[in-house]
């Protein structure tokens, strides 16, 4: 439950009443966490000018050198829809694909699943939304029409032994709609997992979840789905994606999506700022003593390649205080 109270410091803040969500003591944080790399796509989706294909190429390949075991290369979605991501078939032929990396890509459609196997990967991932609205501007479908498309991928990817991970997207707020309750993510969470996705990733789309609200999300959903198969795909637009993995992490989840140098936004979630940065999640995991399997160097070593390209400046604080950029 949430409540906004008036704290010491005279300003208005959100308080949670914990006693119910069941947060586990610091010392249960898991020691490893996966971190699934979102930049390549989730990052460049937004950008307004074409990014070369080489240089997406280069990001990836960099990326791999880093110690990261999941970097979702690009989608194979509509051209029309999302210009940016044109080149999907040339990416995934132009990388060096690094033994023990996975290399998912986004499938809306059973097109889109075809192209991405066509093209040589080897995971794909399918995407949903807890919003109606926000699932007809981002994918052109109810959200119910869209589980039905999901249906055809999971049997095409089930017979050519493809796995699948499930986004839902909007899983505490939606640009079009506002607050979305736990009960509507945790129901369109549930039908991926029973269709087959092997691990179920929650976006906060637009960044507007909290630290109350995520907990009281994730308490919806871990009654339908266990947290061994959920991961955390946080956006930054209102500075609380770090404190929003850490109690994620403290309730059991051990998956945390992200973006290199806080790439992104979506392009149907107006004003969305990027994805947490890898670099920031990757600090606070060491600094906890959980192992990530990434070299923080390296990591900002390719964060400040493709800010140095794109000629802009990295979200990462990481990067920041580190003088990389
Ligand atoms: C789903 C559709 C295709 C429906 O779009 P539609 O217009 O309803 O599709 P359609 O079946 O009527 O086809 C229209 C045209 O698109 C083509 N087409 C159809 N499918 C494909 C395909 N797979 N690949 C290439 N082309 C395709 C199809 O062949 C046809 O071409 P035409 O005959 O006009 O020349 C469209 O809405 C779309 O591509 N949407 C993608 C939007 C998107 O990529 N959004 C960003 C990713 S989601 C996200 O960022 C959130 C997430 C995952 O990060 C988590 C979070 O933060 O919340």
């Amino acid at each position: 439950m949430t409540r906004i109270s008036q704290c010491h410091f005279n300003h208005f803040c959100v308080l949670s009443d914990f006693k119910s969500v069941g947060l586990r003591a610091a010392d249960a944080l898991p020691e490893k966490v996966k971190m699934v790399e979102v930049g390549p796509r989730d990052g460049l989706q937004n950008e307004k000018t074409v990014v070369p294909t080489e240089t997406k190429i280069k990001l990836i390949n960099m990326l791999s050198e880093s110690g990261l075991a999941v970097i979702e290369a690009t989608s194979f979605v509509s051209p029309k829809w999302v210009p940016q991501m044109a080149d999907q078939t040339e990416v995934m032929k132009g990388i060096s694909k690094k033994p023990g990396v996975s290399y998912p890509v986004l499938t809306p459609n059973l097109k889109g699943f075809q192209a991405a196997v066509g093209a040589g990967a080897s995971e794909v991932a399918i995407f949903g939304a807890a919003s109606e609205l926000f699932s007809k501007k981002n994918i052109n479908c109810s959200v119910e029409e869209s589980l039905q498309r999901f249906d055809d991928i999971m049997k095409a990817a089930k017979e050519a032994a493809v796995p699948v991970r499930g986004y839902v997207s909007c899983v505490v707020g939606c640009p079009y709609e506002g607050k979305v309750a736990p009960e509507k993510v945790a129901h369109v969470a549930k039908r991926l997992y029973s269709m087959g996705c092997y691990e179920i990733s929650l976006g906060d789309t637009i960044g507007v979840g909290t630290p109350g609200s995520m907990t009281e999300m994730l308490e919806a959903v871990s009654k339908e789905v266990p947290l061994s198969a959920l991961a955390v795909h946080c956006h930054d637009t209102y500075g609380q994606a770090l404190a929003n993995i850490l109690v994620a992490l403290q309730m059991g989840v051990s998956v945390v999506d992200s973006s290199v140098a806080g790439l992104g936004g979506c392009p149907y979630a107006q004003g969305a700022s990027g994805n947490v940065a890898t670099e920031d999640v990757v600090y606070m995991l060491h600094g906890l003593g959980i192992q990530t399997g990434v070299d923080l160097q390296k990591l900002m070593d390719a964060g400040a390649f493709i800010c140095r390209t794109l000629n802009r400046k990295t979200s990462s604080k990481v990067a920041q205080a580190t003088c990389k950029l």
